[in-house]
């Protein structure tokens, strides 16, 4: 392929919030194009009448499912769904040629037991599966590039993954004491309705949800117990806050070595995340705001430790529509076509 070639790109479920942020991502994109939106209620409709403040960039209809005509017209899928779609377009677009990266849950999990207990159905596609990579690419960033299927990581795993990975992979902390306390924007639920979501009803309000049970838990657990060689619980507990956009992810742990000190941290960070350009350490006694990463595919970390009781506090901050979603899946894509990384993605904020 030329170094100015374009290769075609398809959007499955292009009406929802993934789908509309890979589209303004594709749009800005000097190696993609894009050749097909698809959709199920809005199948038939222009795509700018889902999105009217694009009508000027985007014209062109939201279609019906049909794969074969996807993967004639398609060298790269994306499966923006609801969770249990992609398990069943997938194995077809694969075996037709395409690269697939999936938004939802139904590629991250290497144990699909895991998968059916937290997710339930019934999976026949396991040898699909055992090819999926999990999309985050700060920690597997060369198998991301040899993969034709990739399972996009959640939102809220992204956040808590970036901030806790370090500690794991050098043995600082006791896995077990890992607590992740994770705030996340309403964007998070997705564009379908729902009552929680109102702004009569999530504005003005914060509160916890999933505590104990929310299924991204065995999804941190699962890359934890993959960076430790052994198996890992962690304390996981969502919460609603009232903005649109952005996951702030704070985790506590307790350090082996009670006399390891912030600036210890930040140069064993600086060292883990010197090759991730989406990852950005912020300077010592500096914590993260969501809006910094609004907007952008990055992941802003600040470290503190707390040398009374020993525990060190992780901060990351994500937008979760971005590098929580249609942002790293772009990433992803970028290193399975050889790119760099950094390409087509937006790094400014543009808030103050
Ligand atoms: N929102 C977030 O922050 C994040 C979401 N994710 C995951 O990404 C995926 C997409 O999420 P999000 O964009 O928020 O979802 P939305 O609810 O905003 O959009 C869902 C999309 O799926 C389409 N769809 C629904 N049912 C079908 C069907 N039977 N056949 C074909 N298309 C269908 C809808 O199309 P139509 O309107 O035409 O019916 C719509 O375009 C989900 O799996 C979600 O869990 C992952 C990380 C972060
Ligand atoms: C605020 C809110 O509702 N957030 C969603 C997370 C979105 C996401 O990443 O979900 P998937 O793992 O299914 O892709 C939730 O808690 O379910």
């Amino acid at each position: 392929m030329g170094d100015s070639e374009r290769i075609s790109v398809g959007i499955i479920g292009a009406s929802g919030y993934g789908g509309v942020q890979l589209v303004r991502l594709l749009l800005d994109h000097p190696r993609l194009e894009l050749a097909y939106l698809g959709g199920d209620s809005t199948a038939g409709q222009d795509f700018s009448a889902q999105y009217p403040h694009l009508f000027y960039a985007v014209q062109q209809p939201i279609e019906a499912i049909d794969l074969d005509k996807i993967a004639e017209r398609c060298d790269v899928v994306f499966l923006s769904l609801p969770n249990g779609l992609a398990l069943k377009m997938a194995p077809t677009l694969l075996e037709r040629g395409c690269k697939v990266l999936d938004l939802s849950a139904d590629y991250r999990f290497s144990d699909l037991s895991v998968y059916k207990q937290w997710y339930g159905g019934d999976r026949t596609d396991d040898a699909v599966a055992e090819t999926a990579v999990y999309g985050l690419p700060e920690l597997y960033r060369d198998r991301i590039a040899g993969a034709n299927l990739v399972g996009c990581p959640g939102c809220y795993p992204t956040a808590s993954l970036l901030a806790l990975s370090p500690l794991l992979k050098q043995g600082l902390v006791d896995p077990g004491t890992a607590i992740i306390d994770a705030k996340s924007g309403t964007s998070g639920g997705g564009r379908v309705p729902k009552t929680g979501f109102l702004l009569a009803e999530a504005d003005n309000s914060l509160g916890a949800y999933g505590v104990a049970r929310h299924r991204h838990t065995p999804e941190i657990e699962q890359i934890c117990s993959d960076l430790t060689g052994h198996d890992v619980l962690v304390q996981f507990t969502p919460h609603l806050i009232p903005m649109v956009r952005g996951i702030l992810s704070t985790v506590y742990a307790t350090l082996r070595d009670p006399g390891l000190v912030r600036d210890d941290l930040l140069t064993i960070y600086g060292a883990f995340y010197r090759s991730s350009p989406w990852v950005k350490l912020l300077p010592s006694g500096t914590y993260p705001q969501t809006k910094w990463a609004c907007g952008t595919n990055l992941c802003y970390i600040g470290i503190e430790v707390d040398q009374r009781t020993g525990r060190v506090i992780v901060m990351s901050a994500i937008d979760n529509l971005m590098k929580g979603q249609a942002g790293q899946a772009i990433q992803c894509l970028n290193i399975m076509m050889g790119w760099d990384e950094t390409l087509g993605l937006p790094k400014y904020s543009f808030y103050p």
